[in-house]
């Protein structure tokens, strides 16, 4: 019996799939497992390893349909097109299809014999009485023959992809008594595993099919922004050294199409414009992509970008799910992701032909801050589902912390991942920047603990996007925005405008806050013996003692801060005059010296004098 499914499935393989061979055993026992059946199947492989056919073969072996539950109508429309190449027949029912377009599908799904073998539907879809009655009939017939969920991850709210309505898909399987279900995820914790296991009610012995989560192509490394003179420039060399184009060529004679393409993810839909247009300027051709863009510009650029005539996509996490491009030679994180699963499975993306591939995150205390900021705010609502906010927040930030250790300790980046997810440590064999060359990975990460930027000041300004300078416009694209469950247009209104604006607003105040409170309260006041200034330092009457217990090293660093914020001021108002923009450090160094010398010889207590920094900075900032 064993030899003859064995044998069924190599054939399907070849004749139906196109394939020679299974991508691995995994993949292998996992398809044979189900076209066994009488088993509940769990499947966790890295992106790219080919779960779909996990599924999409067994589906072909049996006579009756299989239900696919999938987070995205975009998703479902890219797997339909990949069947319908294929020949296998396969349909979808969404919100989105026309009277006409249902009416078809339900015609044939009415049919003795239907020709569906794999219908795709969302699990909002699931919950709805017209399916379910859908559903009654077809067992009637006993035409179910699996019930998969793809993206199953999104069913826990430990995850990095929550979506709520999953949850209701526990419910919905007691309609399928009997029917197997196949979970599949490429990003799973222990816990997240035991979520879906329970939400899905899967039967006691589960088959699992887990692989490790090392992709041994794939080239991991970190970079400190702040260390950097120029961080477009690093990106471009990044994005050319990936592509394997000689820095030096003559890039208007590259033949981008040969050379594979890049991706590289920002968190604000303004930064993904400035990345493309940077990287354009210095010879890259590269396109923005994110949800503000109407649907046919998004579309036009993903055909670009499928297509090679577009190198490089500067893009927000709407873009990548259900992507399935093979010569991905570079993803990029421009910006800090929230969870190290959501970086993960983005990085991921990268090298799915198996080839040597780069994963680069760009780094900056600053950018920790802003995510650590949003992710408090975004778990504020009390949820339905049960979990506290505080649980929720505490788990998000669990996640964000793995990924900020990660990238703050110098330490294998492969290593760190498979820590994540419970993995054995891989072999890494130098696929990344620590175990390639320890030394400069704990010397890049050593000059950041000791607060060494890139040599020209005025260039750090420069080199940060406007997200860092202003304003966090965060897109919310993914699932189009609906990923705590709630609906947003893919336009925003002035009312999310005016509230994102004033959460920003509340992040600086309290950061600053937080800082310089931080700051007081490392040197402890009073208790350290008074040290003198260094040779270096720029403050006036740096080693007056007229303000009892306020050290050298806290003037310095709020003079610090309020140099920076009229930084930031600076180059925001000159970023169109280059002239008067260079003399920014000038200009701003000497009046953050005059302004703190101004504040601390009008205060007599560290405590006012602390204030009074606070309140100015504030004010700067405004
Ligand atoms: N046995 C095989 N031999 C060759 N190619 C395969 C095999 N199985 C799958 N593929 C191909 O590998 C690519 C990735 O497969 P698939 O989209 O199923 O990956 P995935 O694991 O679902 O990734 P993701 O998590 O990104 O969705 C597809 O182009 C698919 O056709």
């Amino acid at each position: 019996m064993d030899d003859r499914i064995s044998d069924q499935c190599s054939e399907l393989l070849k004749s139906v799939f196109g394939h020679d061979e299974f991508r691995s055993d995994l993949q292998r026992n996992a398809v044979e497992a189900a076209v066994r059946g009488g088993v509940d199947i769990f499947v966790s492989m890295p992106t790219g390893a080919g779960k779909s056919l996990c599924y999409q073969l067994p589906a072909v072996a049996k006579r009756g349909i299989t239900f696919v539950i999938s987070p995205l109508i975009a998703l479902m429309q890219d797997q339909l097109e990949h069947l319908q190449a294929l020949n296998i027949p396969a349909n979808t029912l969404n919100s989105k299809m026309s009277a006409e377009e249902r009416k078809a599908v339900m015609y044939d799904l009415n049919r003795e014999r239907p020709h569906t073998k794999l219908l795709y539907i969302t699990p909002e879809q699931a919950a709805t009485s017209g399916f379910i009655s859908i559903t009654e009939m077809l067992m009637k017939k006993k035409l179910v023959e699996f019930f998969v969920v793809d993206e199953a991850h999104c069913v826990s709210q430990w995850g990095h992809d929550f979506r709520p309505d999953y949850l209701k898909l526990g419910t919905y399987r007691k309609k399928l008594l009997g029917v197997p279900c196949i979970a599949l995820t490429a990003t799973a914790t222990p816990h997240v595993v035991g979520d879906i296991k329970n939400s899905l009610k899967l039967k006691a012995p589960v088959a699992s099919f887990k692989a490790t989560c090392f992709r041994p192509n794939l080239f991991y490394d970190v970079v400190f922004k702040d260390l950097l003179n120029d961080p477009y420039e690093d990106l471009r060399r990044f994005s050319l050294k990936s592509l394997d184009v000689d820095l030096k060529a003559d890039l208007k004679e590259v033949d981008w199409n040969t050379k594979g393409c890049g991706i590289v993810y920002c968190r604000t839909r303004e930064s993904c414009g400035e990345v493309a247009s940077r990287l354009t300027s210095k010879g890259v051709p590269a396109k923005p992509y994110h949800a503000g863009l109407n649907a046919s510009l998004r579309t036009e650029t993903q055909t670009d970008w499928m297509e090679g005539r577009v190198a490089v996509i500067a893009a927000t996490i709407s873009f990548g799910m259900g992507v399935d491009k093979a010569n991905v030679r570079f993803v990029a994180h421009w910006t800090l992701p929230k969870s190290m699963a959501g970086y993960y499975q983005e990085s991921g993306r990268a090298g799915r032909d198996g080839r040597r591939s780069f994963c680069r995150l760009y780094y900056t205390k600053d950018d920790r801050n802003t995510v650590a900021f949003l992710l408090r705010k975004e778990n504020i609502r009390p949820s339905k589902e049960g979990a506290s906010a505080e649980a929720r927040t505490k788990a998000a930030l669990q996640s964000f912390e793995c990924l900020v250790t990660m990238v703050e300790t110098p330490q294998c980046r492969h290593a760190a991942i498979a820590r994540y997810f419970c993995d054995d440590p891989p072999f890494c064999s130098k696929s990344c920047d620590f175990c390639s060359n320890p030394k400069k990975a704990l010397l890049d990460a050593d000059n950041i603990q000791k607060g060494v930027y890139g040599s020209m000041h005025a260039k750090r300004y420069q080199g940060k996007t406007a997200m860092e300078r202003d304003n966090g416009d965060v897109d919310e694209g993914l699932y189009g925005g609906g990923k705590r469950g709630t609906k947003r247009s893919d336009d925003d209104d002035d009312g999310n405008r005016r509230q994102r604006q004033e959460a920003n607003e509340e992040r600086e105040k309290r950061q600053r806050h937080n800082e310089i409170a931080k700051e007081f309260k490392k040197r402890k006041i009073g208790e350290e013996p008074f040290e003198e200034a260094g040779p270096d330092c720029l403050l006036r009457d740096a080693n007056s003692r007229r303000v009892p217990k306020l050290m050298v090293k806290t003037r310095e660093h709020c003079m610090q801060m309020l140099e920076t914020a009229m930084a930031d001021n600076f180059s925001k108002f000159y970023a169109g005059d280059f002239e008067k923009y260079n003399l920014c450090e000038v200009h701003c160094r000497a009046c953050a010296i005059e302004e703190e010398y101004s504040i601390f010889q009008h205060n007599r207590f560290a405590n006012l004098y602390r204030t009074s920094v606070f309140k100015k900075v504030t004010a700067i900032k405004k």
